[in-house]
C-alpha cells in the first residue's frame, strides 16, 4: 500500500501519481489535499508519516511547492526516512543507500511526468544493507535518543 498526500503546491503531483499508481494497479490510500485550495501541509505528512510507521502503508509518497516542508514534518515521525528528491539518482540513491520510506517532490520543483518516473524508480528500487544497514541503524538511535 502506498499512502499519498499532498498540499495544494504538491497537489497535481500527487494526482498525476495517483493515477499511475491506480491503472497500474498498485494500492494507494489518498490522504488528501484534494483541490488547489491553501492548506497546511504538516497534518496532511503527520497522517502519511504515522502510517507508514504503523506498517499501514510500505511507502508513503508526499508533495508540496518544494517537497522539503513535507520532508521535514515527516522526519518527525520515529521510523520515517523522507527524502525530498528532484533528480532520479538522489531517487534511486536514497533507496539504495537510506532506505528511504517517503518520498518527497515539489510541485514549484518538477512536473508530473518526472515525479511519476521518480516514483516508478522509488518503487522498484531495493536497499543495499551492508555498511548502509549501519547507518540507517545509526539513524534511528538518534531518533531514540542514543547518539
Ligand atoms: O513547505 C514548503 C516549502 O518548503 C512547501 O513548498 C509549501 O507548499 C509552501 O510553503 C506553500 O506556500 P504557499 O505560499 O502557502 O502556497
Amino acid at each position: 500500500m502506498i499512502l499519498l498526500g499532498a498540499d495544494h503546491g504538491g497537489v497535481g503531483l500527487k494526482d498525476a501519481i495517483k493515477n499511475y499508481l491506480e491503472q497500474n494497479h498498485i494500492a494507494c490510500k489518498d490522504f488528501g489535499t484534494f483541490d488547489t485550495e491553501s492548506v497546511d501541509y504538516v497534518p496532511i505528512a503527520s497522517k502519511v508519516a504515522h502510517g507508514v510507521a504503523n506498517g499501514e502503508g510500505e511507502f508513503g509518497i508526499l508533495c508540496c511547492g518544494t517537497g522539503i516542508g513535507m520532508s521535514m514534518a515527516a522526519n518527525k515521525v520515529q521510523g520515517v526516512r523522507a527524502a525530498v528528491c528532484s533528480d532520479p539518482y538522489c531517487v534511486e540513491m536514497t533507496r539504495r543507500h537510506n532506505n528511504a520510506n517517503v518520498l518527497c517532490m515539489g510541485g514549484r520543483v518538477i512536473d508530473e511526468q518526472k515525479a511519476v518516473e521518480f516514483v516508478k524508480i522509488f518503487l522498484s528500487t531495493g536497499f543495499e544493507g551492508g555498511r548502509h544497514q549501519r547507518r540507517v541503524d545509526q539513524i534511528a538511535a538518534v531518533e531514540r535518543g542514543e547518539l
